[in-house]
């Protein structure tokens, strides 16, 4: 079967500026494909190639079969895109302004509009200019859901949305997926890559470092930790930790009775967390897979503007 989404050595250039090199990426249909990468990787450039918005400066793209410089309207209603930075203004009311994109971008089943507004908690009656940015964000995916399209293209979906919202949005992409539609979606947050996609890419500055499901990427990760312990003795507790594994940064400092803890642990916590409860654990935090430290760490440093503007 043709794939939904096919690129071969896509390059983009802005001036002297390199944004996407020989970038090949294969989407099939009926999956969920996560392109992640830290800010300024090339994924907002990469969809933008994909839906026409800007133009590559070499390579070869193919969206739905079609290629997306000549295939016109008639492609573009098969896609449903949420640009990353949404500008919505003026007085027209949420409902309304949906109403005005079902006409253009093809049949929209009657309730559908109201349907994926409710799911998300989006208020219909509220002038677009009115609305928070999250709330923007929902208008941007219910415009994007409603007709069903055979392709969605979500760039960072869920900038500005609440958790609850996120998981609704979750399921709206397993529930696209499982009735045969595919959905590419980008982000800078693995873990929500993680609970929707089957396939994944990471971009380092515009190249692909990684490829493959998502369970390979999961070894790969990296968590921030922090704890305090009560232990007046730092440098047995650094010496424990140590010998624990891959660790990053490890801060060990005491004050008084309290050994305070931090640092990064690639892939598996587990001994760290036994080698931590040898101690009167005081307080404890893990935080999520962070997919800036796991890129640098596993791929080396993207150039340094990159860095400095993440
Ligand atoms: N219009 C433009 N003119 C010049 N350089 C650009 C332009 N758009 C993007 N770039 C540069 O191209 C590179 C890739 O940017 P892009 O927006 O595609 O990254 P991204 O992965 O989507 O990042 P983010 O998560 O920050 O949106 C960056 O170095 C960026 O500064």
């Amino acid at each position: 079967m043709i794939p939904a989404i096919e690129t071969r050595k896509l390059h983009k250039r802005y001036g002297t500026r390199t944004a996407v090199q020989e970038l090949d990426l294969r989407v099939e249909r009926g999956t969920v494909f996560g392109l992640i990468g830290p800010n300024g990787a090339g994924k907002t450039t990469t969809l933008r190639i994909l839906l026409d918005v800007i133009r590559p400066t070499a390579g070869e793209t193919r969206v739905l079969g079609e290629d997306p410089r000549t295939a016109g309207p008639a492609l573009r209603r098969r896609i449903g895109f949420v640009p990353g930075e949404l500008r919505l203004e003026g007085r027209i009311r949420a409902g309304r302004l949906l109403r005005h994109y079902a006409d253009i971008s093809g049949p929209v089943a009657p309730g559908a509009i109201e349907h994926l507004a409710e799911r998300l908690g989006l208020d219909l009656s509220r002038p677009v200019r009115s609305l928070s940015k999250g709330n923007k964000q929902k208008l941007g995916l219910v415009q994007a859901f409603m007709h069903r399209p055979e392709l969605l293209v979500l760039d960072e979906p869920t900038s500005g949305l609440d958790p609850l919202v996120q998981r609704e949005f979750l399921s709206l992409v397993r529930e696209a997926r499982d009735s045969g539609q595919t959905v590419l979606l980008s982000s800078h947050v693995l873990s929500e890559i993680q609970q929707a996609a089957d396939s994944v890419a990471v971009l380092s500055s515009g190249a692909i470092v990684a490829e493959g499901d998502v369970a390979s990427l999961r070894l790969g990760a990296v968590r921030r930790v922090r704890a305090g312990l009560l232990s007046a003795d730092a440098i047995d507790v650094e010496a424990r930790l140590r010998r624990t594994g891959d660790l990053g940064d490890l801060e060990v400092t005491s004050a008084g009775d309290v050994v305070r803890v931090a640092g990064t642990v690639q892939g598996s916590i587990d001994a760290f967390v036994k080698a931590l409860a040898e101690f009167q654990v005081l307080d404890l935090a893990v935080e999520e897979p962070d997919l800036e430290e796991s890129v640098l760490r596993l791929y080396g440093e993207p150039a340094e503007q990159e860095v400095a503007r993440a």
